[in-house]
């Protein structure tokens, strides 16, 4: 890309100097000599970075990777077409030694990472070279600009020892009954929801027997809210009680995660303009993110404030056994955050938890359900573990100990996390030069693109069968003295390496409750037909949703009660 910045700079003081200088020579107007000298620079420069550097000097030209298809906007088109990662699928099958090089918008280089060693040296070896770039400046917006998500260096290290004790195993634990108890929670609403009118004459009997039609990732939604809040803040947003509408917060992430047209366009500006200005444009889209960002500002801060007058109210009270260690104590106790700033920084970070321990787990979620409509034969399975284990019934609480009397959930939920990795796409860039597999050049700035959903469907990796949905690959994996193929680089679902999720272990559990929640009392068949474009031939049968998390387009599938205790069919597929 042309660098605008310095090209306006030095057109800005030519316009000046030029005419005081040479008065003869160029015209006299401060605008026209501005534009005399712009426009040649900025079409020099054009030609440079979009045309001549990437194509005959870049030292990456070499590297493997799909033949442009466009002139100036590289894979582009493809990549804007479809769903985030689906084109890396085809491009990592080309033979490669670890390094895919594609161009992205005005043939700016990209480098894909294929196998383990790469990405050890990206994700690990050289993690401090390879950062969060700045074209995720927009994120901000919604995560908390100076919140651990965006922090770098000592800064990040230093954020993340201290919220340890928050994602340790003694204290996620300790969270399950909670997880379990807003599950429960969900499940009744879903229910509620299901329950067919008997007297509706309308209904066939066809459909009588398939339940009803239930956006259970709506339900999900809400629920993962509610549980960051509990679990993280010691606070109910309610959100499940309230509904989507009612609810502040849930309602300005509905608003933002909708992708219609407005906001595509807009998300297109977003790429073409630095973000900060796409961010003030008099659009509706950019409106909404600004009327987002204050509540999620706000609330997030109102979070602080009411836990800050509680304790001074009542200093001696001891917390409960949850909330002495959850986000919000940990950092209050820190002492750092005292400060009208240091407030700011503890808001921040609120708001990085809310955003990112919510949305990515209620996807997981969405594609679970994928999963068992699409095989039957496991959702059977699953019920029967857990009725074997609970037959009388759900139990008043679920504990981490239940957890691990449930295999099959647990390979159940690895494989949806596989093969749907919620985060489809993460980058970093290259904050200088540095060498990569014992002797590629790569130069400052360059973007690594990292692909899980793409490197989960790589039969390199993963075998033959690997775009398959098989949950018992996982037989064995992470448990001492028992074999398994997979190793924990495999799954970049959480990105590995000094910045991979803090909340992997949180989130896995919840993931594992809600899942138990919902096959223990419902039954899901097959989700809406014939929405949108299908996408058979690049592995997917529903239309995605893209974004930051990339989940099934249409969240409604078919929903009916089950009896606890009753099971069909135990056969793995
Ligand atoms: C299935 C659910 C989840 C998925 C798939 C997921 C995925 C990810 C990924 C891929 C990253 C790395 C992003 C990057 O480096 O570009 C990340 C970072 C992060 N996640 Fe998650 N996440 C999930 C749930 C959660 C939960 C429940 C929490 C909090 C309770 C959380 C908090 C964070 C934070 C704070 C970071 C930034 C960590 C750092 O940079 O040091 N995530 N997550």
């Amino acid at each position: 890309m042309p660098r605008l910045l310095p090209i306006t700079l030095l057109s800005l003081t030519f316009a000046y100097l030029l005419p005081r200088h040479y008065p003869a020579l160029l015209s006299p107007s401060p605008a026209i000599t501005f534009l005399t000298v712009f426009l040649p620079l900025l079409l020099t420069s054009a030609l440079y970075h979009v045309l001549l550097y990437p194509r005959f000097l870049s030292p990456l030209r070499y590297l493997p990777g799909p033949k442009p298809s466009t002139l100036l906007l590289g894979e582009f088109p493809l990549i804007y077409r479809l769903p985030t990662g689906f084109p890396h699928i085809t491009w990592q099958k080309l033979p490669n030694d670890g390094l895919i090089r594609y161009l992205g918008l005005w043939n700016t280089e990209r480098l894909f990472p294929t196998s383990i060693e790469m990405l050890k040296e990206i994700l690990h070896t050289q993690a401090d070279v390879f950062v969060k770039p700045n074209t995720l400046g927009g994120l901000s917006t919604i995560l908390g600009k100076r919140g651990l998500f965006f922090a770098e260096g000592e800064e990040q290290k230093h954020y993340r020892r201290m919220l340890l004790p928050s994602f340790g195993v003694t204290h996620l634990r300790k969270l399950v009954p909670v997880f379990w108890d807003k599950a429960m929670e969900m499940v009744d609403c879903i229910i509620r929801e299901a329950q067919i009118p008997t007297e509706d004459e309308t209904v066939t009997d066809e459909e009588r027997e398939k339940g009803r039609l239930v956006d259970i990732s709506k339900w999900a939604s809400l629920a993962t809210l509610d549980i960051i809040g509990t679990a993280g803040f010691g606070y109910d947003f309610n959100a499940l009680k309230n509904g989507e509408e009612a609810n502040e917060l849930s309602n300005a992430y509905a608003k933002l995660l909708k992708r219609d047209r407005a906001a595509m366009g807009w998300i297109m500006l977003m790429m073409l303009l630095p973000w900060w200005l796409a961010y003030w444009l008099p659009t509706e889209s950019a409106r909404t993110i600004r009327k987002s960002q204050k509540t999620f500002q706000r609330v997030s801060t109102q979070l602080i404030r009411e836990r800050r007058e509680k304790q001074l109210s009542n200093p001696q009270s001891k917390d409960s056994d949850i909330k002495d260690n959850d986000i919000l104590s940990v950092m209050l106790r820190s002492g750092e955050f005292d400060t009208p700033s240091g407030e700011e920084i503890a808001r921040d970070q609120i708001m990085t938890f809310l955003a990112a321990g919510h949305e990515t787990t209620a996807t997981a979620l969405s594609w679970a359900l994928h999963a068992l409509t699409l095989h039957p034969a496991h959702q059977s399975l699953l019920r029967t573990e857990l009725y074997t284990l609970f037959p009388r019934g759900p139990p008043k609480a679920l504990t981490h100990a239940d957890l691990t009397q449930l295999p099959k959930l647990r390979n159940f939920c690895l494989e949806v996390l596989r093969l749907y990795p919620p985060v489809p796409l993460t980058l970093r860039t290259a904050k200088r030069e540095t060498i990569l597999n014992g002797g590629v050049r790569v130069p400052k700035g360059t973007m690594v693109v990292v692909v899980p959903w793409a490197l989960h469907r790589s039969t390199g990796l993963w075998g033959d069968d690997a775009g398959e949905f098989r949950p018992g690959r996982w037989e064995g994996y992470g448990q001492p003295g028992k074999e398994c193929t997979i190793n924990s680089w495999m799954l970049q679902t959480f990105i590995s390496g000094p910045r991979s999720c803090i909340g992997e272990k949180f989130s896995l559990w919840e993931f594992m409750v809600l899942v138990t929640g919902v096959v223990g009392r419902v039954e899901v068949r097959e989700r809406v037909e014939g929405v949108g474009r299908r996408l058979e031939e690049m592995g997917s049968i529903v239309e995605i949703q893209g974004g930051i998390t990339g989940k099934p387009k249409d969240g409604r599938v078919w929903v009916k009660e089950v009896e606890w205790g009753s099971s069909r069919g135990e056969k793995e597929e």
